[in-house]
């Protein structure tokens, strides 16, 4: 495709989900060209929609240009969706197996990961939300520790964890491929609108 595709940007800090974003979105299906940013970009509290827009918000005013972000929860059924999108501190501070011990108290371990990007054509343009769910347990950890929260969620219908499964399997029914295939819709329909590239495009 031509060199000359309008530029869209994913801003994130986070290498593994970038390559996941490129494994699921491919090569040169999209009227769009994309591209990545590492910024750590600041998460207000709030309900997932609100974070993840907000940060695509914040994200286009630094690119100054069409972006997209995304924010991931993990969701505890038994504790009302709590750790949520606050999962990455908790992680942080309690490791895969204090993640089980918070669900010590009760039988009920099911969760879902929640993927939502944010999508903005520009700065003070509003950010459109794309959400992505898929249910599983939350379970004591196996297999890699190379992402995340991995290896403690076994989606449903599986019988290994996140961490344990192919790549590629992951990428077929994850949270970030349901709503992804949702972003990428909207840039099929949409993307050719976009405005071109300005000046220097940033590297790939
Ligand atoms: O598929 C996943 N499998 C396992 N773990 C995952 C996954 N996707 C995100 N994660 C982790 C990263 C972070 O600990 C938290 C989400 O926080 P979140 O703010 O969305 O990610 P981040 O700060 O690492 O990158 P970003 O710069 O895009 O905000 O869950
Ligand atoms: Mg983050």
């Amino acid at each position: 495709m031509s060199a000359s595709r309008p530029v869209v940007t994913f801003v994130t800090g986070n290498a593994k989900k970038l390559e996941e974003v490129r494994a699921i979105l491919g090569g040169d299906a999209l009227p769009v060209r994309i591209v990545s940013q590492k910024l750590d970009l600041p998460e207000l509290q709030g309900e997932p929609e609100e974070i993840s827009s907000e940060k695509c918000r914040l994200a286009a005013e630094q690119v100054g240009g069409p972006v997209f972000v995304e924010d991931t929860s993990l969701c505890f059924n038994a504790l009302g969706g709590l750790p949520g999108p606050y999962i990455k501190w908790f992680l942080e501070k309690t490791g895969h197996e204090g993640l089980n011990n918070l669900l010590a108290a009760y039988p009920d371990k099911s969760a879902y990961a929640q993927c939502i990007f944010g999508f903005s054509a520009g700065p003070g343009q509003t950010p459109i939300t794309f959400d992505g769910r898929t249910p599983g347990q939350i379970v004591p950890a196996r297999g890699p520790t190379d992402f995340g929260w991995d290896p403690v969620f076994q989606p449903e219908g599986y019988s290994e964890t996140y961490a344990e499964m192919d790549k590629a399997e992951k990428n077929k029914i994850s949270h970030r491929y349901r709503a992804l295939v949702k972003l990428q819709e909207h840039l099929v329909a949409h993307g050719a609108e976009l405005p071109p590239p300005a000046k220097a495009a940033r590297s790939e």
